[in-house]
């Protein structure tokens, strides 16, 4: 099953955990597409799977969570952490392929639940895939993991496990982004500007600025210079933001989720020596 020789009709891909990120790849794997691949989803999240139905012949719905792997070549799970124990429940095929976009589960948790499927991978798909906009990190670099995020803007293979955690975690930094203009927001209401008109100048401003991140040659540090000129006001909230010590607690959460995601598996182990 892992080699799929090109000219093969596509594989069959089910989805255990139809919401926001299933939704996604979904619409990125068809819309658009002659050549959709038959995709078998699970059955909760039913609003979502009608959809899906509805926009792209190629998707069915499962009547239950076996069934999706009983007729699919490669799972993609996409439940929550919290739910995530069901895959143990369920009967695997050992040429099955089993790719995980679960936070936090760990890639050993995984393998366990899923024996005897022993093709196992976990990625990191973002809804960008919807536009097919999104190179999908992935470890290993199974083909049939590969096959499909291929066609939702293709893979970046991640050299280790390690690293493959830290991009998840990484990767898991968008709500307090929107944090962070939601206050800005705030502060506009407060000086008496309707909401939405906030948000919308906000919404304009932050996707202009943010145009350059998606081109080559990015330079991050560059960016920030250039957006901080000498005496104004961007130079001086990086300066305090700093002073507050915004860097600081940005990072220790980083470490915490990173610790909980991981179950510590990169911590010295203390009672060494
Ligand atoms: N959203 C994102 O951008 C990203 C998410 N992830 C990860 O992907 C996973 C899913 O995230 P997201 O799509 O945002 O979450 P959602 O809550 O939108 O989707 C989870 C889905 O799982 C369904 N579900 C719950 N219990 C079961 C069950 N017993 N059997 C089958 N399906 C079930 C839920 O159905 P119901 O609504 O009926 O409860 C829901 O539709 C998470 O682990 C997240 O960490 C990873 C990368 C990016
Ligand atoms: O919020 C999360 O946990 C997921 C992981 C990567 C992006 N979002």
């Amino acid at each position: 099953m892992d080699d799929h020789p090109r000219g093969m009709p596509p594989l069959t891909i089910g989805v255990l955990g139809v919401g926001a990120l299933a939704s996604a790849v979904v619409t990125g794997l068809c819309e658009g597409v002659d050549d959709a691949p038959p995709v078998v989803l699970s059955p909760r999240g039913a609003e979502a799977g009608a959809r899906l139905t509805q926009a792209y012949p190629s998707v069915v719905v499962a009547g239950d969570n076996q069934e999706v792997l009983d007729r699919a070549d490669v799972v993609l799970v996409c439940l929550r952490l919290r739910d995530a124990d069901l895959l143990a429940d369920l009967d695997w095929r050992p040429g099955q392929t089993v790719v995980s976009a679960v936070a936090g589960l760990t890639g050993a948790d995984l393998a366990a639940a899923v024996a005897p499927a022993s093709q196992v991978a976990r990625a990191v798909p973002m809804v960008a895939t919807a536009q097919r906009a999104w190179a999908t990190p992935l470890r290993p670099d199974l083909p049939a993991a590969r096959e499909v995020f291929e066609r939702t803007g293709g893979v970046v293979a991640v050299g280790s496990d390690e690293q493959f955690d830290a991009v998840a975690t990484a990767l898991g930094t968008v709500a307090p982004f929107f944090d962070y203009l939601a206050t800005v927001a705030r502060f506009l209401v407060d000086h008496g500007m309707p909401q939405a008109d906030a948000d919308r100048l906000l919404g304009q401003s932050f996707a202009h600025v943010a145009a350059p991140l998606a081109q080559d040659g990015l330079d991050m540090q560059e960016l920030l210079r250039g957006h901080a000129t000498p005496g104004g006001g961007n130079e001086q909230l990086a300066t305090l933001l700093r002073q507050a010590g915004v860097p600081e607690a940005t990072r220790a959460g980083l470490d915490e989720i990173f610790r909980r995601q991981t179950g510590g598996a990169y911590e010295a182990d203390s009672s060494d020596g």
